[in-house]
């Protein structure tokens, strides 16, 4: 009999605190497409200023936030943005800005730290001269943490200097920062710092910082014009949504404090995990609230095995590849749940001898 739940499969998972409702219960709202909600041009504008961009708007995802934002700045016909092989954009957001956006991906080799070689980015940017037969590159894309990679944060140096390449070729820069606050709270920088190369940024407000619902996309005066139209275009203008950005205000109001310590406890669970025969990860690649580990060759354990065993205690992970989960800590996860998360690993995997029985 499962007596609790920990559920480590993302930082998506977390529910509204009652905090959070009854904000939303109280909610300042009018129709968002006719006019403003009130509650929303409030996180709007803190968003806004947070990130120190001129204007912010509301999106009820993170996918739609990344994709509105590489429809604008690749507005014409035959655009290409470079991005990251290994990036959510790529890989999670079925295509989109291709399948909806008709825009071209030029993919540059994500590294270990979730970079992008800044010579490979360079020499990805379409020569003009070709301009009759080449894509025409427009934008560049990071993400910031970026996911894949383990929650690897991108130093405000790189950045720069992609913004820096980006200005020199005469092409924008859009930062997925779907865990932006992860970034500038593990490296100790301003969020508005991290970012202040980028013209564009989709913050998720639902990840780390336990929003229900939505991201806010934020870049210049007239980019957010644009992507206003653009988001009411794909459906995303929503009326009384103030009911949702209520929610989002307590989450940014409440819950940056407490990503610190969602490293800490991610870090606790690393180590905790790194002690365990049969399990293998990189401690110190545990930068923010992102945890990868594989299970070791010549176990007997597989990935279902352990996650259905793990299940069955209560602890929910997300299965990666066929020996590899993810784990990935939220506020709503406490250093108790931790500590019980790994005897159950430790049990799970105890039970196990491995295939030469050592
Ligand atoms: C790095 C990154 N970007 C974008 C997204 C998309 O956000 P959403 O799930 O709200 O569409 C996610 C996942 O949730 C993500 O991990
Ligand atoms: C799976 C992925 O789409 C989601 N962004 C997550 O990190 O949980």
């Amino acid at each position: 009999m499962v007596t609790k739940t920990v559920d480590l499969r993302s930082d998506t998972v977390t529910k509204p605190t009652e905090a959070m409702r009854a904000a939303m219960a109280d909610a300042e709202v009018d129709d968002d497409v006719l006019c403003c909600d009130p509650t929303a041009q409030r996180l709007e504008t803190e968003v806004a200023k947070i990130t120190g961009k001129e204007a912010g708007l509301f999106v009820p995802s993170g996918t739609m936030g990344n994709l509105i934002s590489v429809l604008v700045h690749c507005e014409v016909r035959g655009s290409e943005v470079i991005l990251g092989d290994n990036c959510h954009i790529h890989i999670y957001e079925n295509g989109g800005i291709s399948t909806i956006g008709g825009v071209h991906p030029r993919t540059v080799k994500n590294n270990e730290d979730g970079t992008m070689d800044i010579d490979l980015i360079e020499a990805a940017i379409r020569d003009p001269k070709g301009a009759l037969v080449y894509p025409t590159t427009r934008l560049i894309c990071l993400e910031n943490s970026h996911a894949n990679t383990g929650g690897k944060c991108l130093s405000v140096e790189y950045t720069d200097k992609v913004g820096e390449l980006a200005k020199k070729h005469g092409l924008k820069l859009h930062i997925d920062g779907a865990r932006i606050f992860n970034a500038a709270v593990a490296l100790g920088v301003p969020v508005d710092r991290l970012v202040q190369a980028a013209d564009s940024v989709s913050v998720c407000i639902s990840k780390g910082l336990g929003a229900p619902v939505g991201s806010v996309i934020v870049g210049s005066e007239s980019f957010i014009t644009k992507a206003r139209r653009l988001r009411k275009t794909l459906g995303g203008g929503m009326r009384q949504v103030g009911i949702l950005c209520a929610a989002a205000l307590v989450a940014l109001r409440e819950n940056v404090g407490k990503l610190e310590s969602d490293h800490k406890k991610a870090k606790i669970l690393a180590e905790g995990l790194n002690k365990i025969r049969g399990l293998a990860l990189n401690v110190a690649s545990v930068e923010t609230n992102i945890i990868y580990f594989d299970i070791n060759e010549g176990s007997n354990m597989t990935v279902q095995k352990l996650c259905k065993n793990l299940e069955e205690h209560g602890i929910l992970v997300m299965p990666e590849t066929s020996t590899r989960v993810r784990l990935v800590v939220h506020h709503q996860i406490s250093e108790n749940d931790v500590h019980y998360a790994l005897s159950c690993f430790q049990r799970i995997m105890m039970g196990t001898p491995s295939e030469n029985g050592s």
